[in-house]
């Protein structure tokens, strides 16, 4: 597979993610601090990678920062990107199995060398579709219906959402703001 791996932080741990993947006979291309002239910060690093995802350049990222979460944020406002920030390896095969997660965010802080190698391990043994039930595949196809959608209302699932609380029950008409007051 082609990998792109980003980093905020030029850490060890970041270096080693790289080198477990080519060991594993992917494809790695870096982004941030990894690599000379990029810009670092974790939005903009975490970014670029999901960028390569989204465009094929790559099939799959590996977004790291300190904690993890700010790479999965970032990477996750890239439309077609599904980062799962994973922080052990039942984790990550379920980010794969049941959420189909193409991005995986790791924290450079919590890693070490033996639970960067499981998590990858899980990350990649697990088929795409593999104990994939109807259920997942409703989650995963409603993760594109909300990023596709311009307001809830116009989600292809919202006519089937539960009432929410506030909202008026069948055949009883809303109330407005000026009748109310
Ligand atoms: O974990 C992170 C974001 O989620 C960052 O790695 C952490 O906040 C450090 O970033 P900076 O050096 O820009 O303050």
């Amino acid at each position: 597979m082609r990998i792109a791996v980003s980093s905020d932080m030029d850490e060890p741990i970041a270096r080693q993610a790289v080198e477990e993947l080519r060991r594993r006979g992917h494809t790695v291309q870096v982004f941030g601090a990894l690599r000379d002239g990029d810009r670092a910060d974790w939005a903009w690093s975490a970014e670029a990678a999901a960028r390569a995802v989204a465009s094929g350049a790559a099939d799959q990222a590996v977004v790291c920062c300190w904690t993890g979460a700010g790479a999965s944020m970032a990477a996750n406002k890239v439309p077609g990107v599904r980062a799962a920030l994973c922080g052990d390896a039942y984790s990550a095969r379920g980010a794969r199995v049941w959420s189909d997660a193409n991005a995986l965010a790791l924290s450079l802080r919590l890693l070490s060398g033996g639970l960067l190698a499981e998590i990858l391990d899980a990350w990649f043994a697990a088929g795409a579709d593999q104990d994939r039930d109807a259920e997942d595949r409703a989650n995963i196809a409603h993760l594109g219906a909300i990023e596709s959608a311009p307001s809830p209302e116009s989600a292809p699932s919202a006519q089937n959402a539960p009432p929410s609380e506030n909202a008026p029950a069948a055949g009883v008409s809303a109330v407005s703001a000026s009748e109310r007051a």
